[in-house]
């Protein structure tokens, strides 16, 4: 499972927790503006906005699980079992792979609204990257400054729906997560008053209590929830340091901690790594499952003109401060 969110602060971030049981070779990954993308369609992208997120490269194409273009566009894919169809391969102009859309959108557009026009009557294709990367079944947040919105390809055809919490997770469709956020209007960050009996003497006795039916497992509907209760809920602060550590304090409430998780077979899913884009910036902030020293990836630090990918390994080994 996995959990992606948009954040305005100081500047505007993007970032996503992903959660697995498994580990593939990923890394900070950035593709500047000369990177050629052949495009299944057989269309190609010879001179794109530059972008930076956490892919895995293979024969030099990076199959990005989330990234931030030089505009302050992001994309996170994220788990959709079941629901996710992509229509067979069709070759026409309006069609892409799945594995295509992050650079597809990355690569030309700025803003929710250009992205919006860009997906009216696109079509997502099956077609697999390789053999090795059979084409798998997700949906996506896109999100900018303003807006965010969440990308569905269903049985029946490609959905856009507005974003309005700027929170993504797993299953059910979208819909059904932003319906279900109406049986916890009750829930607050303060304590509330004695509503359940007055004339009874029930005593607040904690803080906290307001919050008390805040779903805590790791459930993709849980976290939906979570999530979005500690966003919508979050502080905001002076300076953009604060707001990145804030960030990573609110995917953290839907961090998942190795062996909780059980799906089978000794396979536990856990969170291998958090980021936090600052869009406004083009860092690429992230901390790994082994690793919670915030490490840090410019965009702009990087020849943007090249047309070779540039690519740095995760920093997953623990460092401890030590003190004395
Ligand atoms: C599995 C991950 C979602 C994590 C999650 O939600 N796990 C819950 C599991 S469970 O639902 O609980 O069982 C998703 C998120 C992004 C994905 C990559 C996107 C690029 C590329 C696209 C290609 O077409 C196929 C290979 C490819 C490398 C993808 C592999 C994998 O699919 C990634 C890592």
């Amino acid at each position: 499972m996995c959990t992606s969110v948009s954040f305005n602060g100081n500047h505007h971030y993007f970032g996503r927790n992903l959660d697995l049981d498994y580990t593939f070779n990923q890394e900070v990954v950035i593709t500047p503006r000369n990177v050629v993308f052949e495009l299944r369609n057989g269309q190609t992208l010879s001179s794109h906005f530059a972008m930076i997120g956490m892919a895995v490269i293979s024969d030099n194409y990076p199959l990005y699980f989330d990234a931030t273009n030089e505009k302050g566009l992001s994309i996170a894919g994220l788990n959709y079992p079941k629901n996710a169809f992509y229509q067979p391969d069709e070759k026409t102009e309006n069609s892409i792979a799945s594995f295509e859309l992050i650079p597809y959108v990355l690569s030309q557009c700025t803003t929710i609204d250009e992205v919006k026009s860009l997906l009216d009557d696109l079509i997502i294709t099956d077609v697999a990257f390789s053999p090795e990367f059979p084409s798998s079944p997700l949906h996506w947040i896109i999100a900018d400054k303003h807006a965010a919105i969440t990308v569905e390809s269903d049985r029946d055809g490609l959905h856009v729906y507005d974003n309005p919490v700027g929170v993504l997770t797993n299953n059910p469709p979208f819909p059904t997560q932003l319906f279900n956020l109406n049986n916890y209007r009750h829930l607050s960050a303060k304590t509330s008053a004695n509503f359940f009996a007055p004339q009874l003497d029930l005593d607040a006795y904690s803080n906290g209590m307001g919050a008390i039916g805040l779903p805590g497992d790791l459930s993709s509907m849980s976290r939906f929830v979570r999530a979005t209760f500690t966003k919508e809920h979050s502080l905001k602060f002076q300076t953009v340091e604060e707001d990145i550590n804030q960030f990573f304090h609110i995917l953290s409430s839907v961090w998942q901690t190795k062996g909780l998780c059980d799906v089978g077979e000794e396979h536990y899913e856990y969170t291998i790594y958090s980021s936090c884009c600052d869009t406004d910036t083009g860092i690429y902030y992230y901390k790994t499952y082994n690793n919670s020293q915030i490490s840090a990836v410019s965009l702009h630090h990087e020849n943007l003109d090249a047309s070779d990918l540039i690519h740095y390994p995760l920093v997953t080994k623990t460092s401890i401060h030590s003190i004395n």
